[in-house]
């Protein structure tokens, strides 16, 4: 059965427009783990405008499920991953002038200095992931860079204009799930998903984990945090 861990990120971009101490990732990440999420994901940026490091270290004293920090390969990071010790690490791309993540990490390009903060996570006894496109090369890169699993990047998925385009898009998702299943890497998915694109998945079982942010925060502006996990976890329980 697929499991759900939602990105509370964006309860911090609301926090952050005003500097001030409210809403609090941290009280949404209780509510979402009350409503049956099966991890909380934060992914702290170099430039902070969101998750905040105070939010991560109280995180990690009151995540219940398990704590999923996203970060960029970079030494400040790789430290504070190592005093925290979430319980698992995604490796993202960063760029200070993109909106949201834009790509998947090209892991190719950047194999030594990748293969080296897998390793030092993986001393600190933290399990890796790789944000990565649902690009086969990139898959099997991962897996001899000895990543824990992989994070398939839906976003071109979740962006197509046409529905030959978000056709093309899943199938390449498809096959990326298959191909890293048989690699015996875990496989995670997410950016972008929301209450409509999430229907898609339906039976395809290859993806242990959705990681769902932006579309859950919207609602829950709406209807509550609670009701709005609670509305997630019931679609991907049925996937
Ligand atoms: C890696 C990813 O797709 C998302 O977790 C995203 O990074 C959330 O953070 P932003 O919305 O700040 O990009
Ligand atoms: N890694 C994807 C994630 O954590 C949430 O992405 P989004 O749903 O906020 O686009």
């Amino acid at each position: 059965m697929a499991q759900l861990a939602v990105n509370v990120d964006h309860i911090a971009t609301i926090r952050e427009a005003r500097k001030i101490n409210y809403p609090d990732p941290v009280a949404a990440a209780f509510a979402a783990e009350t409503a049956g999420a099966d991890g909380i994901v934060v992914h702290l940026r170099g430039d902070r405008r969101h998750i905040q490091e105070r939010d991560v270290r109280i995180l990690r004293q009151t995540v219940r499920t398990k704590l999923i920090l996203e970060m960029a390969s970079t030494p400040e990071m790789l430290d504070i991953a190592a005093d925290i010790k979430p319980d698992l690490v995604t490796l993202v791309p960063e760029r200070k002038e993109e909106i949201s993540t834009e790509g998947g990490l090209d892991i190719i390009t950047h194999k030594d200095a990748i293969s080296r903060t897998i390793e030092q996570l993986q001393s600190f006894k933290i399990l890796v992931s790789i944000f990565i496109d649902p690009d086969l090369e990139q898959i099997k890169t991962a897996k001899k860079l000895n990543a824990d699993m992989i994070e398939i990047h839906t976003g071109a998925f979740c962006d197509a204009k046409t529905e030959k385009e978000r056709e093309e898009e899943f199938g390449r998702i498809v096959e990326a799930a298959k191909i890293a299943k048989e690699l015996e890497l875990g496989v995670n998915a997410g950016h972008g998903l929301c209450y409509h694109t999430i229907k898609r998945f339906r039976g395809l079982n290859a993806i242990d984990e959705f990681s769902i942010g932006h579309s859950i925060v919207a609602r829950s502006t709406i209807t509550g945090m609670e009701q709005a996990v609670r509305d997630m976890v019931a679609l991907v329980r049925e996937l």
